[in-house]
């Protein structure tokens, strides 16, 4: 199975009309016209590294990167992601997918080819505090987020200026408790027409329904504000302030209907003491959210991420 880098929409917007995608020309190596990657979950075998290496070698790509990893004998599984270098690769990429897919029925492989100058398509959700989308916003402009940024929606007008500083279309839906089925809605609207690729929740603080998440199974990635699965839900720093913690952290992580309980992709931490208030640990807090959902964002867009049974494999 291919899961192609683009959202398999199917637009009823013409070309001339779609969302105007700004991009910053800035691009790391790693983004250069002949790259691509394979990623394969498939049952542990002997011969699978084997198979795929000969196969790359005989379509005449280089391998530049290659890791795998095998879970334990009982539930057998492998994992593996191979970063390659192929000649003339925008005319190869669908002969390629053809000719690995005899390979991929023999290890009964679940596979997603990429190709690393393809920008994924990344909206951002916001409510009130700005410091995650900022930090997103910063690292796109110099290039460190590889990926278009078509539409940012908030439930809140707080950011609206700083996004469309940014020429980046902003859009306002408020949301209520007795408003939140038809806000969904007009946001589910708005991401079909900019072919949205991937939501990340940067500090927004609605609940998504379960239609939401079945639409965006496993492309919804939220930083939580605390270091999960301790404080799931809100108000996070208050309650660890509470406990009297000697640790604060974030958590990012991708979005299921179970809230705050998605499989983990990054977290980390730091040491408080009893002398900080809850200003201080939401202060402190905020540059470990910032740098945690960031991470957490450019292992997406790099195809480093695997989900297996509500758990993360990251290729880092
Ligand atoms: N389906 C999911 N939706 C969201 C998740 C998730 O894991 N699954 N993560 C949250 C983010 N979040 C903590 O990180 C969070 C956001 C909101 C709430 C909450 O109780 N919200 C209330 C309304 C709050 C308000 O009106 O300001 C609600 O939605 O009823 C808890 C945790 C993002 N969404």
């Amino acid at each position: 199975m291919i899961v192609s880098n683009t959202h398999t929409h199917v637009s009823n917007v013409p070309a001339k009309e779609r969302a105007h995608s700004r991009t910053y020309s800035f691009v790391h190596g790693n983004h250069q016209a002949n790259r691509a990657r394979l990623l394969i979950s498939c049952p542990d075998q002997p011969g699978i590294v084997a198979h795929v290496s000969q196969f790359l070698y005989e379509q005449g790509a280089n391998i530049v990167h290659s890791n795998q990893y095998s879970t334990d004998p009982e539930s057998g599984l492998f994992f593996m992601r191979v970063e390659f270098d192929i000649p003339d690769l925008d005319t190869h990429k669908n002969t390629l997918h053809n000719q690995f897919q005899p390979i991929a029925e023999k290890f009964a492989m679940d596979w997603k080819l990429s190709l690393a100058n393809q920008r994924k398509r990344m909206a951002i959700f916001v409510s009130k505090e700005e410091h995650c989308l900022r930090e997103l916003l910063w690292q796109w402009q110099n290039g460190d987020l590889y990926a278009e940024i078509p539409v940012i929606i908030s439930n809140h007008p707080i950011a609206k200026k700083t996004v469309e500083s940014l020429g980046v279309p902003f859009f306002h839906i408020p949301v209520t408790r007795d408003t939140k089925a038809e806000a969904e809605r007009q946001q589910l609207k708005i991401l079909e027409q900019y072919q949205v690729d991937f939501v990340v929740l940067a500090r927004y603080m609605q609940i998504l329904s379960s239609n939401f998440n079945q639409i965006y199974k496993n492309q919804i990635i939220n930083i939580h504000h605390s270091f999960l699965p301790a404080f799931i839900g809100s108000n996070p720093y208050a309650r660890a302030y509470e406990r009297g913690v000697k640790l604060i952290g974030a958590t990012a992580h991708y979005v299921t209907e179970n809230l705050d309980e998605g499989p983990i992709i990054e977290q980390d931490v730091q040491r408080v003491t009893h002398q900080y208030d809850i200003e201080e640990l939401k202060r402190i807090g905020a540059q470990i959210e910032r740098t945690v959902l960031a991470r957490a964002v450019s292992w997406h867009l790099e195809d480093r991420i695997l989900i297996h049974q509500n758990k993360t494999i990251v290729f880092e």
